[in-house]
């Protein structure tokens, strides 16, 4: 039951709109008669047929407005109060003594009286067929249920252009509207053209066409820029939504992810849902509305030539639903056809020593002539089915066409209908067609098509899987960086652990190493200290707070790490060092890019510190972005710095300045990974890692001294055949 399920004054209020919509298309026919023909009056033909216009429009409104569960109740509503007047009104033309002629507005008696029935018979209808319990709930109405939802969010996101929108859509209508007059002003002046000249209302039809020309042109261009306007704007909108939460995302999410997919995303399928919807929209809305204008024009003209012209409609569609499905077998026969060809062909290529070595060349060849014949087969069974579709399309139309004249020529004869009054019908029908034809199908074409969106919504809708960080910022941190029984594997490794229970401090004004094998787990405890990735099991605590308790950006305003391949971005040298930094001062850059030793290679450079890096920095060296890279480092005077093998590219003197300001550093907590014995011996703590986890730890004496896997792994560790390189 719906209204179980749904706030009965939403309901209310909801059904009280759907009444309103009602009686406003009511007036504007009303309105629209009296201007045509001053009398506001209609025969049973038209009123039917406005009615099924007004039941039409009705139901695109509730399908792109209201909720989906509300939606069969409000259409089994609109049905009633769409079709109760002009069935009363028949049945009274049947009794005898009345006079033929309707007012399309009715009184307020036969409003009270439709609603009231209305209401009574759909209630009775949703107990004895309940929604939901019918078979249609199935994995397709499932389907289309969210395809309407994502549409509808498509449309949610385009509510603060809704002044833009809402000019679009008025342009849209007039233009519509104009272009629907254009076929009537050439009836009507063949029709003067035809009869007695008259110079006076010849000139007034002429004018009165070269206006709707214009006024169709006109608005259909401010239609289309405003429709762009409103686009630009919703892509320029998503896509930043999306680009903010990608930002917010783990690192392990990158790694899942492509580039080239989370790019794509961001700028091709971005662009192709706004566009279809806008697209689709924008044609639905123009069709709907030319539709509706030219039915009424062709009911005016003749109800017997637009009953023909109806007629043609559901008959096309009927063939095209059949062709489609014999063409969606053929096509898949073919798809099984060229695949069999391709595979045979490859096989045979690719094994053509065995081919030759049992001489099966011939055999091979038969092979193949049997897959192209079979190929050829269903090609010539799919140009058949095409060319008796095309037939019996073209057979239903010219019929029809023909029949249409001849009726149109008997209208002719008995004065019912003039000449230009024919042509004028003939344009609207050739246009109709058309019409009817985007109305049918752009609905599903656009419940398909959105299907783009969901990739670009559930990126939209990705919660980081971290934890959120705190607010701790205190003004001041020691710098000790405690694990506690650390285990830890990446996401796309997730059976293999690479840390295993680690437990170790990094102490205050002490420089410690971490060394081991590669593979050992010394990269891991690093991206782990930058929150790149949470651990599974234990704790990371900075001064005896859990990392994830302080501040996002202040934490890595005090952690700051130099990896091995440091990645610079494109932009000068001095954007480089400074990078993320407010109003810093060149002072401040130079003073950080002396201590990196990368100052006396910036001035040499062309422009200085304002030279280009180029595309991630390639238009420098290895161990000049290195060098730039501690120089970012430097600069925000982090009380916890990370090395990572990030001297490694450089030259032995470069390696040794850089090791000389390590060393005065005295307050500072200094992590290193290195493979170059001198900077590690020097070091105040080391730390062994092997398989993940912590085999030994101490001084260098100490660890010579216990001649365990330091000892043993040494000339391994430390390449000390090809040092001094790291
Ligand atoms: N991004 C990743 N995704 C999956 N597994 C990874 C990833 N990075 C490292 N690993 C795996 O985790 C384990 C530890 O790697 P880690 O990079 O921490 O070792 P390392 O000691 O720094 O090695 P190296 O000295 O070669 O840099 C290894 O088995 C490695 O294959």
């Amino acid at each position: 039951m719906i209204l179980k399920s749904y706030p009965i004054p939403r309901a209310a209020a909801e059904h009280f709109c759907v009444l309103c919509c009602d009686l406003v298309i009511w007036a504007c026919v009303w309105i629209a008669l009296l201007w045509l023909d001053g009398e506001g009056s209609l025969d049973l033909w038209c009123l039917w047929a406005l009615r099924i216009i007004s039941c039409v429009v009705l139901y695109s409104v509730i399908t792109l407005v209201s909720d989906s569960s509300i939606q069969p109740l409000l259409k089994r509503w609109v049905a009633l109060l769409s079709f109760l007047p002009p069935v009363f009104d028949s049945i009274q033309t049947l009794l005898p003594g009345t006079m033929r002629g309707f007012s399309p507005v009715p009184d307020p008696g036969m409003v009270i009286l439709s609603t009231a029935t209305s209401t009574l018979v759909y209630m009775v209808w949703e107990f004895a067929f309940p929604h939901g319990g019918s078979s249609k709930g199935s994995r397709n109405q499932k389907k289309d249920e969210e395809a309407k939802a994502l549409l509808m969010r498509v449309i949610r996101y385009s509510r603060p252009d809704y002044l833009h929108l809402g000019a679009a859509f008025l342009f849209l209508s007039l233009a519509a509207l104009f272009e629907t007059f254009i076929p009537y002003c050439i009836g009507k002046v063949i029709d003067i053209l035809s009869g007695k000249y008259q110079q006076n209302t010849f000139l007034w039809a002429i004018g009165l066409m070269a206006l709707c020309s214009l006024g169709s042109s006109m608005f259909s261009g401010l239609r289309g820029g405003m429709f762009m306007c409103s686009l630009s704007r919703l892509n320029k909108r998503i896509r930043h939504m999306l680009f903010q939460n990608l930002m917010k995302q783990e690192i392990s999410f990158f790694e899942e992810n492509k580039p080239g997919s989370l790019t794509s995303r961001l700028i091709s399928d971005t662009d192709k849902m706004g566009r279809s919807v806008a697209m689709n929209v924008n044609v639905l809305l123009r069709s709907l509305v030319k539709t509706c204008g030219m039915l009424f024009f062709m009911l005016r003209l003749s109800w017997q030539l637009t009953l023909l012209t109806c007629i043609e409609m559901p008959l096309l569609a009927f063939i095209q639903n059949s062709y489609n499905n014999i063409s969606q077998k053929t096509s898949k026969e073919l798809q099984d056809c060229n695949a069999e060809t391709t595979e045979l062909a490859s096989s045979v290529i690719g094994s053509m020593k065995t081919v030759r070595s049992f001489r099966t060349e011939r055999q091979e060849q038969q092979r193949y002539e049997q897959t192209l014949n079979r190929k050829l087969q269903v090609l010539r069974r799919k140009g058949i089915y095409s060319a008796v579709h095309l037939l019996i399309r073209r057979f239903i139309t010219v019929g029809l066409k023909v029949a249409m004249l001849f009726q149109g020529r008997n209208l002719i004869s008995s004065g019912q209908l003039s000449s230009g009054s024919l042509l004028a019908f003939v344009f609207y029908q050739k246009d109709m067609v058309t019409n009817m034809r985007h109305l049918l199908y752009i609905y599903g074409d656009m419940l398909n098509t959105v299907g783009s969106a969901v990739k670009v919504f559930q990126l939209l809708d990705r919660k980081p899987l971290l934890r959120e960080a705190g607010d701790l910022a205190p003004e001041k941190i020691k710098g000790r960086l405690t694990f506690k029984k650390v285990t830890f594997s990446y996401h796309t490794r997730p059976d293999q652990k690479a840390l295993k229970s680690v437990t170790l401090e990094l102490s205050p004004g002490k420089l410690t190493a971490l060394v081991g094998p590669s593979g050992g787990g010394k990269t891991s405890c690093v991206c782990l200290l930058q929150r790149f990735y949470e651990p599974e099991e234990g704790e990371i605590f900075l001064d005896g707070e859990p990392l994830y308790h302080y501040q996002h950006q202040y934490l890595h305003k005090k952690v700051a790490m130099v990896s091995q391949d440091p990645v610079l971005f494109s932009g000068s040298v001095r954007y480089n060092i400074e990078y993320g930094l407010q109003d810093c001062t060149l002072e401040k850059v130079e003073a950080a890019a002396r201590k990196a030793n990368a100052h006396n290679f910036i001035c040499q450079l062309e422009q200085g510190y304002n030279t280009d890096v180029g595309e991630c920095g390639d238009q420098l060296s290895a161990g000049q972005k290195q060098c730039i890279a501690i120089a970012r480092a430097l600069i925000r005077n982090p009380q916890v710095l990370i090395l990572d093998e990030a001297t490694s590219h450089m030259d032995s003197s470069t390696q040794q300045a850089v090791q000389d300001v390590l060393n005065t550093i005295t307050d500072q907590t200094v992590l290193v990974i290195a493979h170059r014995l001198e900077t590690v011996e020097k070091a105040d703590h080391i730390i062994f890692m092997e398989g993940g986890e912590v085999v030994e730890q101490g001084t260098h004496q100490q660890l010579m001294a216990k001649e365990g896997r330091y000892y043993r792994l040494k000339e391994k560790l430390f390449n000390l055949e090809t040092q001094p390189t790291d």
